[in-house]
């Protein structure tokens, strides 16, 4: 487990920037070690402003191959495939479909739609899917993002819910306060995994949700975002707003 770092930049899109330079370095780097890159991403604003802004940096890039990077998801709304607040489909429009990630690197949580009756039945089928991929044990993922929620929630784990406690390394989650109230997202032990967490943060209304969760007063259980850490290393990109109450 590794001790938060915490980064901080004028304004969102500042960070966004910046956090997508240093998305690109990482992924090229991962490739030059491990052949492969594996990510994981997330939904929300600042996410997918991200999203965005790797396409724009990796333009210039050309030793980025989007042929050899694995995508994976932190969490998904179980809506229909063509739902408009599908993380998946916001992704694919601010990045993976402008790059042309290739269908069999895309890793997409299934979609309400995709023949699951039940959104723990896809939860198993998305654990499944990692487990193939890592050969039995989870996947090397090199960069898992995470938004973070006003109460400090991340992926869909959110404060005394079922899946802070949950082992599995995906979880169904129903009851979300935060809309769509259905989800399936990766638990701790999946977030824990990776070789590093970014947690990225935007606006004033985060704020106390970021400083308690750096106060090390808090479990993963009253503020989820405190438990999310990488093995390496565990960054707090955020900006100025963010940051008000550090
Ligand atoms: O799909 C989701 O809803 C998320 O993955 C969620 O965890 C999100 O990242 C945070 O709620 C922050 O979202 P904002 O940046 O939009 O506030």
């Amino acid at each position: 487990m590794s001790a938060p770092e915490v980064h901080v930049e004028a304004d969102a899109g500042s960070l966004a920037r910046a956090v997508a330079q240093r998305l690109v370095d990482q992924l090229v780097t991962a490739q030059a070690e491990h052949g492969a890159a594996g990510v994981v991403l997330t939904g929300g604003g600042i996410g997918t402003a991200v999203l965005r802004e790797v396409a724009a940096v990796s333009a210039g890039r050309p030793e980025l191959d989007w042929g050899r990077v694995d995508v994976w998801w932190g969490d998904e709304r179980w809506v229909p495939a063509v739902d408009d607040d599908r993380n998946e489909k916001g992704a694919r429009e601010a990045l993976l479909d402008v790059v042309g990630v290739p269908a069999d690197r895309v890793h997409a949580i299934p979609a309400s739609d995709a023949g699951y009756d039940e959104p723990e039945d896809a939860a198993d089928a998305y654990a499944a899917q990692l487990r193939a991929a890592g050969g039995g044990a989870l996947p090397r993922i090199d960069v898992l993002l995470l938004g973070v929620g006003g109460e400090g929630h991340v992926a869909s784990i959110f404060p005394h819910s079922p899946a802070v406690t949950d082992e599995r390394p995906v979880v169904a989650v129903r009851d979300c306060p935060k809309p769509p109230p259905t989800r399936v997202s990766l638990g701790f032990g999946a977030i824990t995994s990776a070789e590093e967490v970014w947690l990225l943060v935007s606006g004033e209304a985060k704020a106390e949700a970021v400083a308690r969760a750096l106060s090390g007063g808090e479990t993963a259980a009253t503020l989820p975002a405190a438990g999310a850490v990488g093995r390496r290393a565990t960054r707090w990109l955020l900006d100025a707003d963010a940051a008000g109450q550090l």
